[in-house]
């Protein structure tokens, strides 16, 4: 992995992520990268949310620049994060998502699946993520409108 401009990285998963977090976190460490582990480390069942939580915090208040959340398909991770005011998390199946959802949407957190993305692609697909630009621009103006109306629908 590049050098590690974008240091620190907070990750997180549950016990179906483990496997892959464990990759993701031994190649950004040889990158260079400095790492925030908020776990699980263990194989016993856990539940997702809570780990979401603690990396989706550490982004918020700049502990760290970015997250990276594993589960076994990355969606519950994402729905997790997504509730969190100023994260923008994507479920990444490879390296063409990840340039366009740093370009276009400023994603602040990465969510993967163990279960359904090998260490290769997610690999890959993590090192576009971090490296690549927002471009700003026409972009600005539709993130603006990611926050909910005022009143929400359905209040
Ligand atoms: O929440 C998920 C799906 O959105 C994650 O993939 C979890 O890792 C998965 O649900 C865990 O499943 P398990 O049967 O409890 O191992």
């Amino acid at each position: 992995m590049a050098p590690a401009p974008q240091s620190p990285v907070a990750i997180g998963g549950d016990h179906a992520g483990l496997p892959l977090k464990r990759a993701l976190q031994e190649a950004l460490a040889a990158g260079g990268h400095e790492l925030l582990d908020f776990g699980t480390n263990e194989a016993a069942s856990v539940d997702y949310p809570d780990f979401a939580h603690l990396v989706c915090a550490a982004v918020q208040d700049g502990r760290a620049r970015f997250g990276v959340l594993v589960c076994g398909s990355g969606i519950g991770m994402a729905i997790a994060a997504n509730r969190h005011k100023g994260i923008r998390a994507a479920v990444l199946h490879d390296a063409t998502e990840a340039r366009l959802t740093r370009a276009h949407n400023d994603a602040n957190v990465a969510a993967f699946g163990a279960r359904l993305v090998g260490p290769e692609v997610a690999l890959d697909a993590l090192k576009a993520f971090l490296s690549t630009p927002y471009e700003g621009g026409r972009h600005d103006k539709r993130l603006a409108k990611l926050l909910p109306p005022d009143p929400s629908p359905g209040s």
